[in-house]
This record gives C-alpha cells, sequence and structure tokens, in this order.
C-alpha cells in the first residue's frame, strides 16, 4: 500500500462530525445497518457496547432503529462492579437507554454477577459469553488516559489484557486511575469482530488518539494496542 493509499485509509478510518448529535445519528444508522445484514446472512446479530458518558446519545438513536432486535445479542465489552441499579453501572446504562421499545427484546447479557469481585465470576461471565462468536459489532470508547474496555494503563494485569495470544474471554481489573473493580473483555476476544469501531468526543480525547497512534505504546495509552490492528481495522467516529 502506498504512503498516498495509507493515508487515504486512515481519512476512511476516522470518520469526524460536525456535532455530536450528528455522529449519534450517522453511528446508529451504520450500526443498524450492519445488523440488518447480520440478520439476514446469519440469521443472529452481536452488539457489544461501551459504557461512559459518551455513548448515551447514540443508545437512545439506536434504539429507534427498525430491526428484528429479538435476534440480536447486546452485551458490554466491560463493567464496573457495582449492583445494577448503581448510577455507575453500565448494565443500567444500556437498559435504560437502548434496551426500550422495540430494542428491549434484545437478548442482553451482563457482565456481573453477586459475587464479591470479578475475580470470582470470570468462569461463570466467560460461559455466559461462551456461544457469542465472531461479534458482529464491537464498539470501544476511550478514556482521557487512553485505556479502552476496562484495560486501563498502570493495571496490574494489562499485559494479560492485551495479550493477543490469550484464549481468555474476560479478565477482572482492579483500575488504579479509576473507580470500582471491572470486568474486562480481552483485547484478543475484542478483535474477534467483524466491525470494530472507537466512539469518542472532544478534542482532548482526539489529541490522545493521535499521541497513541504515533507513540504506538500500549503500555501507557492502551488504544494503541486497538489502532494498532489491521483486522479487523478500527473505524474512529469523533466530534469536537
Ligand atoms: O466502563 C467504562 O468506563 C467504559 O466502558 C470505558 O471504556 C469508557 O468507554 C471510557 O471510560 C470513556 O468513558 P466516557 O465516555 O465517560 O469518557
Amino acid at each position: 500500500m502506498s504512503d498516498r493509499d495509507s493515508c487515504n485509509a486512515l481519512a476512511d478510518r476516522f470518520r469526524s462530525f460536525s456535532s455530536r448529535d450528528r455522529l449519534d445519528e450517522d453511528l446508529a444508522a451504520d450500526v443498524a445497518r450492519i445488523l440488518r445484514s447480520a440478520l439476514e446472512q446469519r440469521g443472529k446479530a452481536s452488539l457489544v457496547l461501551s459504557g461512559g458518558s459518551t455513548p448515551k446519545g447514540f443508545f437512545g438513536t439506536l434504539a429507534k432503529e427498525d430491526l428484528d432486535w429479538s435476534r440480536v445479542t447486546v452485551t458490554l465489552a466491560d463493567d464496573r462492579w457495582v449492583r445494577a441499579d448503581h448510577r455507575d453501572s453500565n448494565d443500567r446504562l444500556v437498559r435504560e437507554n437502548l434496551l426500550q421499545g422495540a430494542a428491549g427484546d434484545a437478548q442482553f447479557v451482563s457482565l456481573v454477577t453477586q459475587d464479591e469481585h470479578p475475580r470470582d465470576a470470570v468462569s461463570e461471565i466467560s460461559k455466559r459469553l461462551a456461544d457469542l462468536g465472531t461479534i458482529d459489532v464491537m464498539i470501544l470508547g476511550m478514556g482521557g488516559d487512553g485505556h479502552f474496555a476496562s484495560l486501563f494503563p498502570g493495571a496490574e494485569n494489562l499485559s494479560a489484557g492485551l495479550d493477543l495470544s490469550s484464549s481468555d474471554t474476560v479478565i477482572a481489573v482492579d483500575p488504579i486511575t479509576a473507580p470500582h473493580a471491572r470486568m474486562s473483555m480481552t483485547l484478543a476476544r475484542i478483535l474477534d469482530s467483524r466491525h470494530l469501531i472507537v466512539h469518542i468526543v472532544g478534542e482532548e480525547k482526539r489529541a490522545v488518539l493521535e499521541r497513541a497512534r504515533l507513540e504506538k505504546d500500549a503500555a501507557t495509552l492502551p488504544i494503541a494496542a486497538v489502532l494498532a490492528s489491521e483486522a479487523p481495522a478500527a473505524t474512529v467516529y469523533w466530534a469536537p
């Protein structure tokens, strides 16, 4: 691939929107199109989401899309180890903003159990995700520290979470830069996806993403490991 082609390829992989609302509308339409195509081709579809504050508008817009949600499995790339009614729960965020109306028929798989710590639930959550197979749409967010899912810089087992040869589906993470213990998919599980999307907003995160792309050091900016993936290659959806 020539330098010009690689620049064009990179440009194609970075979709910039004039507003967060426009991003949410286009992302919801793109994801719905992929899910409908998966339903036609394979009779089922899978969607893995990230939590945090960024995706709330996207979830609400996607919930309005007309498709056979009853054949769509929805789960999370990670969740905080809190009760499902806690304000910081990604499970709650998805249930309250996406799984409404027709989208309420989706098959939701929670990453949280009643166990005291996520390390005690890795086996159970791995079983829950055992039949997921190659994911149709994987949507990642990114923190200002370059984390994605709950693979945080400085976390004791970050290297295990980023190990591309790992056969683990999820790992328990005790972040040092964020609250709550977490259950997180591993990078190896995340990359077994047909469509890989990074959804971020704001100038600060755009600068962090660009730094990660240039420095290529996943230990300090874990998102660099996602950007390094060529199959699947991540498409970034960004708005100011
Ligand atoms: O549980 C989580 O926190 C998310 O899955 C995480 O990976 C999120 O995508 C980033 O932290 C960005 O969060 P914001 O959108 O709140 O900045």
